[in-house]
């Protein structure tokens, strides 16, 4: 898969069949139409190209700083990557980009750039200055400058649209499971191990706290999970507290995970975490002893749990 910071460097040489969304996630839904994408692509000897923007329309125009994604950019680019697509143009949404109106951005983007014979899109798909154009005059466009299109109809648009939001409410209920399920693979956070309260490994259990820059990245609720994370070419499992830490009268949230097996030092090292089960509800628990003993019966139950796996 290529890959492309602006329309702009697009490789246009060949003709393309390109499908336009945000894709976060990348869930079993996106999956059916990239395939479709594909299936085109291959069968007219098209580029197949992703046009996706980044940041987020509402990030730039809504100043919604709270808006929560599935995936961070990398992890985005990271699931496509393994899809088979040929290209991926991220193109930066500003301000100006909003403005273009919907002949601009059709005649610069799709026509000039990416050499556009057939788009695939959602029956709803809007574009445009204020989203003033729909599928329609896409269409009437297309007639114009030589491309066809192709529509996703409202029940596949459907079952696209209600698994991002599932997926995201069950991550919100801690619901591991059921995300995954609607994923097609594991949830994942990705970020730098940094320094905690160094407590973790008086308690015997050292855990890698992680921070995650992307502000946007949507953290599942609090609670202990079980995780497994690929360390320098090694599967390691663990399990994981995201939570305030109220026993040791903590405020801040951490994401910490203890690696079972494994002796290492992991500070300022960039891991991915893959997170299998939910466990349990984060506790206030009366003494550091208790917690101890808390620990120790969620690792019985993961080691249970991971030897189940195999
Ligand atoms: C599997 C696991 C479960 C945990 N459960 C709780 C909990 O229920 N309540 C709590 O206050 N802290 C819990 N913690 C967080 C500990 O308080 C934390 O690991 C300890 O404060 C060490 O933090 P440090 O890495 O910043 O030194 C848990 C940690 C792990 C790894
Ligand atoms: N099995 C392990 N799982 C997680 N971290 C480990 C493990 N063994 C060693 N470490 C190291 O110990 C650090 C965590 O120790 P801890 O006492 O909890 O300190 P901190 O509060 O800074 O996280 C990790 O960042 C990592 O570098």
């Amino acid at each position: 898969m290529k890959r492309y910071t602006d329309a702009k460097t697009y490789d246009n040489q060949t003709p393309s069949v390109v499908t336009i969304g945000t894709f976060d996630g990348v869930h079993i839904g996106h999956k059916k139409i990239i395939d479709r994408l594909i299936e085109s692509a291959q069968k007219n000897g098209l580029d197949s190209v992703i046009l996706t923007f980044f940041p987020h329309p509402r990030m730039v125009l809504q100043q919604d700083s709270n808006i929560k994604l599935i995936n961070t950019i990398d992890e985005r680019i990271q699931i496509l990557e393994k899809t088979g697509l040929t290209s991926l143009v991220i193109h930066p949404f500003t301000q100006e980009f909003s403005r273009l109106t919907a002949g601009e951005y059709v005649q610069q983007m799709l026509v000039d750039r990416l050499n556009v014979r057939h788009v695939i899109i959602g029956y709803d798909h809007r574009f445009g200055r204020n989203r003033n154009s729909n599928i329609t005059d896409l269409a009437s466009y297309g007639i114009q400058n030589d491309f066809t299109v192709e529509e996703i109809s409202k029940q596949d648009i459907d079952d696209v649209a209600v698994s991002s939001t599932k997926i995201r409410e069950a991550l919100l209920q801690g619901d591991i499971t059921r995300a995954n399920t609607f994923l097609g693979y594991e949830y994942m956070l990705t970020g730098i191990v940094v320094k905690g309260k160094e407590l973790g490994r008086k308690l015997n259990y050292p855990t890698a706290n992680l921070y995650i820059e992307e502000k946007y990245k949507l953290i599942p609720k609090n609670g202990v999970y079980i995780v497994k994370s690929e360390i320098d070419g090694t599967i390691r499992f663990g399990m994981m507290n995201i939570g305030t830490n109220p026993t040791v009268n903590g405020t801040q949230q951490s994401i910490e995970t203890h690696f079972f097996d494994a002796s290492f030092n992991l500070y300022d090292k960039k891991i991915q975490i893959q997170m299998l089960k939910r466990i349990r509800d984060e506790k206030k628990f009366d003494s550091i002893e208790q917690l101890q003993e808390a620990m120790q019966q969620d690792e019985d139950f993961s080691r249970d749990y991971i030897n189940s796996l195999v």
